[in-house]
């Protein structure tokens, strides 16, 4: 297929088929299909560049497709921005502390659908236990299946809540916060008895910045515990392990 994701392995973006994964090595391999897209310049609601080429793994039969789902990618932009600063806040940093890191961001988006799940739990998931690579994720689903393990070793049953957006902290925002914020490990189940369609949004820094770690997390008591790298080559490490599972 011309927008096979297998087309750019240093890429997450394009057509990701049915049982292509198993990211948590079950029996059988992860009951999905996604079709993934990357940040467009040209079509940022803040900063519009349309001299960037973009990453374009597009079907050319449905424009439509694509026009929808960049509209939703350019509203959920504005919103990753503002909780960026509130996250700023919460470091006791000033709030546009972090605003030059997400002029160029990683603001990928997927959506997802999973068959309803007819084997069982212990040798399938819809998505195998994973963390995500960026700073924060946003989830949109239309149903429950998304599961998160707490501090505990639970895994609990995340439930849609209408008009409400599920927020994932990612492992970039862990490296960089030295750990003082935790990536969620979380994983989906489809036990609806119907398929389930979901559509996370994943907000990273842009990929030339340096993930150092803020300030406010680090002191001599607390050492960096991360080699420092840029948020691309982190990026591009992940998707490559990532694809390979
Ligand atoms: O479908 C969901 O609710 C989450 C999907 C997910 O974790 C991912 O795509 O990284
Ligand atoms: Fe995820």
């Amino acid at each position: 297929m011309r927008v096979c994701t297998d087309l750019m392995p240093e890429e997450f973006c394009g057509y990701h088929p049915m049982e292509r994964y198993n990211w948590e090595g079950s029996k059988r391999r992860d009951l999905h299909e996604a079709f993934n897209w990357n940040y467009d310049a040209s079509q940022d609601p803040d900063f519009p560049d349309s001299s960037i080429p973009p990453t374009d793994m597009w079907p050319k039969d449905s424009p439509q497709f694509k026009a929808a789902l960049c509209a939703y990618q350019t509203a959920l932009i504005s919103l990753a921005r503002k909780l960026t600063r509130i996250f700023a806040l919460a470091l006791h940093l000033p709030e546009n502390a972090f605003d030059d890191f997400v002029q160029r961001p990683e603001a990928g988006m997927r959506i997802i659908r999973y068959p309803e799940q007819v084997a069982s739990r212990d040798d399938q998931t819809g998505i195998g236990s994973h963390t995500d690579v960026e700073c924060f994720t946003i989830v949109t689903a239309d149903s429950a299946g998304l599961e998160v393990l707490s501090k505990a070793g639970q895994w609990i049953q995340v439930a849609p809540v209408k008009g409400a957006f599920v927020v994932n902290i990612a492992d970039c925002f862990m490296r960089q916060t030295n750990d003082f914020f935790v990536s969620t490990i979380h994983r989906v189940i489809n036990e609806n008895g119907k398929e389930r369609y979901s559509a996370p949004f994943f907000w990273g820094f842009n990929r030339d910045t340096v993930l150092q770690p803020v300030p406010t997390c680090v002191s001599d008591q607390n050492p960096n515990k991360y080699p420092v790298m840029t948020a691309g080559e982190y990026y591009t490490w992940r998707t490559r392990a990532q694809k390979q599972l």
